[in-house]
């Protein structure tokens, strides 16, 4: 069915809380957000694999015998439970011209494609000639989840031109998703493309790109949360640079040189995620304005915790303050360093306050957008339920 080409998506995420603390084996609460990564895989030319991924500027082609013949060397030790090696990635990196420990975003885009496929194809039979387009609605590198929203799309239209998942659209139909057990090879391989890009991811990026909704995530276990009230957030921009690469070892390297002083507050932040399930489950049931002050007293107090862990940023205070000063209370979400924040809106904050905070925050050079969460999984498209300007990229490039 792929032979004449697909569509597929899957969602940024916003983390309400349990960044940092996820990779050290602490709760984390995700949500999908409605801003997707799209993918466009077509047959090509024969012998040719193409990738295009314009968000990063990256327009390359390679044979595929020259494929077959780097995957032979070491085709054995490709397995989507083990972590991709140290010497897999150089050789990687010396075929594509990718220099050591270069982690611009071109070359990690490009190398996690590259080991995605040949893992993929050593596994599940080789990729076809194929041309693959990646266009996001998600900022790169921001704390969204862009990272995992490309592997999880990658994952899932590898395994698809490998014969190795079903294509569930069928004809007449506008979207469509894969089975449970499709889901898992999806989701386990989009994590092998987030340990590539990342190097020592949680996971829940990646789940939340593959199930959506909402979720919580410790240690590899995914529990959809069924009953989430329909939260108002404002997502923040401060579009100050950063790579949770750096941020992720950055923190282990604290929890190593103060482990007594740490831990606490690692312990804290699980248990915030705690709290504020407990409080979501309530409020899903009893969605009085009462329990808004404890959400925004966990922001708070959050916020401060990842500025305690080393992942703060001036930018990220300023954000805060500005919000605090229309009452709003707001986090950093994601890696920090920079990149995103939430802002916790009530049910009742005015359309007008709401504009007053985006204007000072858009004032300090941020880019602010009210969304909303709980956004589908990876999901197959027919061109026919894609917006306007979504099939315009897709179609022109
Ligand atoms: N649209 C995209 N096309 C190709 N690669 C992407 C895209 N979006 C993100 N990436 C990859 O993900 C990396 C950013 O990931 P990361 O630092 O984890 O930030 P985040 O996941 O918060 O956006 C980029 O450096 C790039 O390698
Ligand atoms: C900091 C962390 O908890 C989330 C990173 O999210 P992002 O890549 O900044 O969107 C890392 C992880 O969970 O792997
Ligand atoms: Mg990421």
């Amino acid at each position: 069915m792929w032979e004449r080409g697909l569509v597929l998506s899957a969602p940024g995420k916003a983390i309400l809380h349990g960044e940092h603390a996820v990779v050290h084996g602490k709760v984390a609460l995700a949500v999908a957000l409605d801003l997707r990564t799209f993918l466009r895989l077509r047959p090509c030319a024969e012998g040719q694999v193409c990738v295009r991924l314009p968000g990063v500027g990256v327009l390359r082609s390679w044979d595929i015998p020259s494929l077959q013949a780097l995957r032979s060397g070491f085709a054995a030790d490709f397995d989507e439970s083990k972590p991709p090696s140290v010497e897999q990635l150089d050789t990687l990196r010396e075929f594509a011209g990718i220099a050591a420990g270069a982690t611009a975003p071109e070359s990690l885009a490009t190398l996690a494609f590259l080991y995605m496929c040949l893992a993929i194809s050593a596994k599940y039979g080789d990729v076809p000639s194929m041309d693959i387009l990646v266009w996001s609605e998600l900022p790169t590198g921001a704390g969204l989840g862009s990272s995992a929203a490309y592997t999880v799309c990658l994952a899932a239209a590898l395994l698809s031109a490998c014969g190795a998942i079903s294509c569930p659209l069928k004809e007449g139909e506008s979207t469509a998703r894969w089975t449970e057990e499709e889901l898992m090879l999806i989701n386990s391989w989009a994590f092998q493309g987030e340990r590539v890009i990342h190097g020592n991811p949680s996971g829940v990026d990646n789940a939340v790109g593959t199930w959506g909704g909402a979720l919580r995530y410790q240690s590899g276990k995914i529990t959809p949360l069924k009953r989430v009230p329909a939260l108002r957030i404002l997502l923040t921009n401060t579009n100050v640079p950063r790579s949770t690469k750096v941020l992720v070892a950055g923190v282990k390297e604290k929890i190593l040189k103060f482990p007594a002083i740490m831990k606490p507050v690692l312990d804290s932040i699980d248990a915030i995620s705690e709290e504020c399930q407990s409080v979501l489950e309530v409020m899903s049931a009893n969605p009085s304005p009462e329990h808004y002050p404890v959400l925004e007293e966990l922001f708070d107090i959050n916020q401060h915790h990842l500025n305690v862990i080393g992942v703060g940023h001036p930018s990220l205070d300023r954000l805060c303050r500005v919000t605090a000063s229309h009452g709003l209370h707001s986090k950093l979400t994601g890696a920090g360093g920079g990149g995103c924040g939430i802002t916790l809106l009530r049910p009742d904050t005015a359309a007008l306050a709401v504009e007053a905070a985006k204007r000072d925050l858009c004032a300090c050079g941020f880019e602010c957008w009210e969304t909303s969460i709980g956004a589908p999984g990876v999901t197959l498209h027919s061109s026919s339920s894609l917006k306007a300007e979504v099939l315009h990229v897709l179609t022109e490039s």
